[in-house]
């Protein structure tokens, strides 16, 4: 790189080499001398390569990033890079209360101001847990100078007894073996613990993985580096050569826009699909897209997914580990059996300067048991199903998880295999269903539907991990292990729950769900993507109008000032839940000029 062709263009110029501006130029440049930086570099044509660091002592999933943070700076530096490391807002889904939901927007917020209002050049961005990535990702969509996202990569798998053990789905299992006085409390404990035997996020295929493969399906970390487990040396050479890329990057000035493309996106939606992803993708995946004013809709879901079939047998959806599903090829392999059959739009661009298509044309399965190839694979038409009705506007079913029994026990009439209708039993918020379930009095059969409400970005606030309920414990020993569930909160991509969930609008700003009863009636129809509350018009309006006279549906307080400013601003799930007020600030790095000097 010569320094008359780049560095007009480096933005960290404006800071640390301004002649025009000496005064300024001063008083920036000097504190970054006093740790040991030179003149010499910092006023020299080397681009200056922040690192969002994600990982702390609060976020376990990610801290393995403070280690593999030196390899990514050696990349910088052998490639002519200065690297800059800073901590942003941490994010741990299984830490942080009422839920990591509400985090997510505010690291995006915070992420979005440093990138912008600091002399950054390019940036590493350190992912794992499930909202450290679209946080990171959505903040470079607004902000848009080169990114190159970095993933930590997953725990090693889990075992016990000679089983795998999966994260978060051993979870929901200990919980019904706890219920049915398989297990104590001891046990329980010691059966989750077995799944997290290393460093790193969720080993299954939940939020985690899926938004970690979804950004190398985007094209916005190197090929092949998703699913290298947090341990292997592979996933620190996979470090050094981020911080390489990262470098090459600016020198090309390739951005985010360049690479998330529209083309891009339904490129995420199909491996969601054949992956066996989590219902947070659309979520997620719709905000960094209103980010960098890409369209897409929750419809775009079914229109691309839904046909994809499922090829990763990974759990909750299939039986295998992230060890195994890096061993047999990870994402290439997956995007690869997708080229060949004309599912991957190819010319997408990558970080690495190259296409989608170039890159994973010669990628295979090393492994069919864990990663089918495409025509035999572990499901058929295996994407999200989106449904509407008089409940909602939207929500979302992940059929790859509806098992066997699950089909012969509610989709089984042969007049109408698609659409089952039950009696249903409503829960207000988590707190009244853990402490409800097991109530004889609630009647709770196995032709039940469980509903939770208040649940939703609005209502939680920040849009909690809980539809997947389990049934009551006497259904559990009478060998009835999940009941349909519909909510307007999450679900952890880990759980096999059949649920019908991330309803839009929610309980608390209108939505439907806030005039069902217990004891009412639902039918779902999954071919016609409905779900019906089977009342009149009539009788809705009338429950309507009762719940407007009682002051409207109840959820508890703010308890501190970002949860009040979240529930002012934010949006609902089928829009990616974003701040509204931030997505006309679009590629702020080309749109608003230069931030104003600071003195
Ligand atoms: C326990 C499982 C988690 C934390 O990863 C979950 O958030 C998910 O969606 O996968």
């Amino acid at each position: 790189m010569t320094a008359s062709k780049t560095s007009r263009g480096l933005r960290s110029r404006a800071w640390f080499d301004n002649p025009g501006n000496p005064d300024m130029t001063a008083l920036y440049i000097e504190r970054y001398l006093n740790y040991g930086l030179s003149l010499a570099e910092l006023q020299s044509d080397r681009p200056i390569i922040g690192i969002a660091q994600t990982g702390s002592d609060l976020a376990p999933c990610n801290r393995h990033h403070l280690v593999l943070a030196q390899r990514v700076k050696e990349g910088i530096r052998d490639a002519g890079g200065i690297p800059i490391e800073f901590p942003i807002h941490p994010i741990q889904e299984t830490g942080k209360r009422p839920t990591a939901g509400l985090d997510r927007n505010l690291a995006y917020l915070s992420l979005t101001e440093l990138l912008f209002g600091y002399p950054i050049d390019g940036v590493v961005l350190t992912i794992g847990c499930d909202k450290t990535t679209p946080a990171c990702l959505m903040a470079a969509a607004t902000v848009n100078i080169p990114a190159i996202a970095l993933s930590v990569g997953p725990m090693l798998n889990g075992w016990h007894k000679g089983e795998r053990v999966g994260s978060g789905t051993i979870v929901w299992k200990a919980r019904q073996m706890l219920a049915a006085g398989e297990i104590d409390y001891r046990g329980f404990v010691e059966l989750v613990a077995s799944s997290a035997p290393s460093t790193g996020f969720c080993n299954t295929m939940g939020t985690a993985t899926t938004m970690n493969s979804l950004t190398e399906a985007l094209g916005m970390s190197l090929p092949g580096s998703a699913a290298i487990p947090a341990p292997y040396r592979d996933r620190q050479e996979c470090a050094w050569r981020t911080g390489q890329q990262i470098v090459e990057l600016v020198q090309a000035d390739r951005k985010p826009s360049d690479i998330l493309t529209r083309e891009a996106f339904i490129n995420a939606i199909r491996v969601n699909s054949a992956i066996g992803g989590s219902t947070n993708a659309p979520i997620h995946l719709n905000a960094i897209a209103r980010h960098i004013g890409v369209k897409l809709e929750l419809e775009d879901w079914e229109t691309y997914g839904r046909d994809v079939p499922l090829l990763v047998n990974l759990q909750p959806a299939g039986e295998y580990l992230g060890e195994d599903f890096y061993q047999a090829g990870g994402v290439p392999a997956v995007v690869g059996e997708l080229l060949r059959k004309g599912l991957i739009e190819r010319n997408a661009l990558t970080v690495n300067g190259k296409t989608i298509g170039e890159n994973c044309a010669d990628a295979g399965s090393a492994n069919e048991a864990v990663i089918r190839r495409f025509d035999d694979p572990l499901r058929r038409a295996a994407g999200l199903t989106v449904l509407r009705g008089n409940l909602f506007d939207s929500a979302v079913m992940k059929t790859s998880v509806i098992s066997e029994d699950f089909r012969a026990r509610y989709l089984s009439d042969p007049a109408d295999p698609e659409a089952f209708e039950g009696r249903v039993v409503v829960f207000d918020g988590p707190e009244d269903y853990h402490s409800r379930i097991d109530d004889p009095s609630l009647g709770i059969d196995d032709r039940t539907l469980l509903v939770i409400r208040g649940t939703g970005p609005i209502g939680y606030p920040g849009g909690a991990e809980v539809v997947n309920m389990r049934p009551p414990a006497a259904l559990i020993r009478a060998g009835i292990d999940a009941l349909p569930c519909i909510g307007d909160g999450r679900q952890s991509g880990t759980s096999g729950s059949p649920s019908i969930l991330n309803a839009a609008p929610e309980a608390a700003v209108g939505g439907g769900l806030a005039v069902l009863r217990t004891g009412d009636r639902v039918r779902v129809d999954l071919r016609r993507r409905e779900v019906r509350l089977l009342a009149s018009d009539e009788e809705i309006a009338q429950r309507r109008d009762e719940l407007a006279r009682n002051g409207g549906f109840a959820y508890p307080a703010a308890q501190t000032p970002w949860q009040e400013i979240h529930r002012d601003l934010t949006g609902q799930f089928d829009s990616g839940a974003v701040l509204e007020p931030a997505v006309k600030y679009q590629r702020i790095a080309q749109t608003a000029g230069l931030p104003r000097d600071s003195h």
